[in-house]
């Protein structure tokens, strides 16, 4: 728990000009994301006082063109950036102050005018497979043991479909979309023998228990910046800017960093498989793994780079670079 702040810190203050109260918060509705929104508000306020009055915030609910659009991948209706397109109008429009995001979700390049203003602590980042009727009895050891031959995974992700295919060719994979209770819904319908989730969501939705198997983040890698939440402002709100960077979670800050650093410097379209994940080692290094794949599995590239945390977008960069360098070249076309 942290303190709270001492009067004369600048969070201790009313927000002075631009923003006045309440201010307002940007989200999209899922569960998850309201989960995650009011989670942001809870750390807020506790850190700032005055913010902790009733009707400091009030969350505006932004419906996305990645939360319209289910019966398709993402990768085939325009890919990057449709769960934050309209919240970054919004937020240029000043129909809100600040909004609230799966980092992993959030493109690498953001339009003009607006940051990625914090990072909150990472929860775990490793992505879970959730059984239906028909599988074996799990074994950590062999994560994929427990599919009988040729069952149909359910997932939207060409990153964890390549990987999976890459393990097991037999395996078969349909698309799968909606919120993590839709998708818990079609596997316990028996529509797919499987499904591949966050743990991250998992959790935060209390439903951890239905992850059969956690993936080690090497054997699996997961998205750059999974569970990780992250805060957009305008850039020209100085005032929300400085707020935010004090509940800014170091770690989380060094990890994504690196992590959509290397996601940049690849530059592929949402149909690229790509997988990216940093950690902290106990000597204080950043250890970055990275990953490109094609979406059947049939080319799969996973290299790792170790360097200093105050190096972490030139690890990231260089780490982009040279799995570009060794790939395919239609991937990234
Ligand atoms: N693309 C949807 C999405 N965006 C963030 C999460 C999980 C939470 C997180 O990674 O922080 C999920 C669900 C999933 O991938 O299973």
């Amino acid at each position: 728990m942290r303190a709270p702040m001492s009067a004369g810190h600048p969070l201790s203050e009313v927000p002075r000009h631009g923003s006045a109260l309440p201010l307002r918060v940007g989200t999209r509705g899922s569960p998850l994301a309201l989960w995650q929104t009011r989670h942001f508000l809870a750390i807020i306020s506790d850190l700032c006082p005055v913010l902790r009055a009733a009707q400091a915030f009030e969350e505006h609910v932004i419906a996305t063109s990645g939360d319209r659009i289910l019966d398709r991948r993402l990768a085939d209706i325009g890919g990057k950036g449709l769960f934050a397109k309209e919240i970054h109008e919004a937020l240029l429009d000043r129909r809100i102050d600040f909004a609230v995001h799966s980092l992993k979700d959030l493109e690498t390049e953001l339009p003009p005018g607006i940051v990625l203003a914090c990072t909150l602590k990472r929860e775990d980042a490793r992505d879970a497979i959730v059984l239906g009727e028909g599988c074996g009895v799990p074994d950590a050891a062999d994560p994929y043991a427990c599919l009988p031959a040729g069952a149909l995974v359910g997932t939207a992700s060409v990153r964890r479909q390549s990987q999976i295919l890459f393990a097991r060719p037999d395996l078969r994979c349909g698309v799968i979309r909606g919120n993590v209770q839709t998708r818990l819904g079609r596997v316990r319908s028996g529509e797919f023998t499987a499904s591949l989730l966050a743990l991250a969501g998992l959790k935060r939705l209390g439903m951890a228990e239905q992850a059969a198997i956690v993936l080690d983040p090497e054997a699996m890698v997961p998205a750059a910046g999974q569970g990780i939440v992250g805060i957009t402002v305008r850039e020209s709100n100085e005032e929300l800017c400085e707020l935010l960077s004090a509940i800014e979670d170091r770690e989380a800050a060094a990890v994504s960093r690196a992590e959509r650093a290397f996601l940049a410097a690849l530059d592929g379209s949402c149909r690229t498989p790509i997988g990216g994940h940093a950690r902290l080692l106990p000597d204080g290094q950043l250890h970055l793994t990275g990953l490109v794949a094609r979406p059947d599995g049939s080319f799969l590239l996973k290299r790792a780079l170790t360097g200093l945390v105050k190096q972490a977008r030139e690890l990231g960069a260089e780490l982009g670079r040279s799995l570009r360098a060794d790939s395919p070249a239609d991937l990234f076309a």
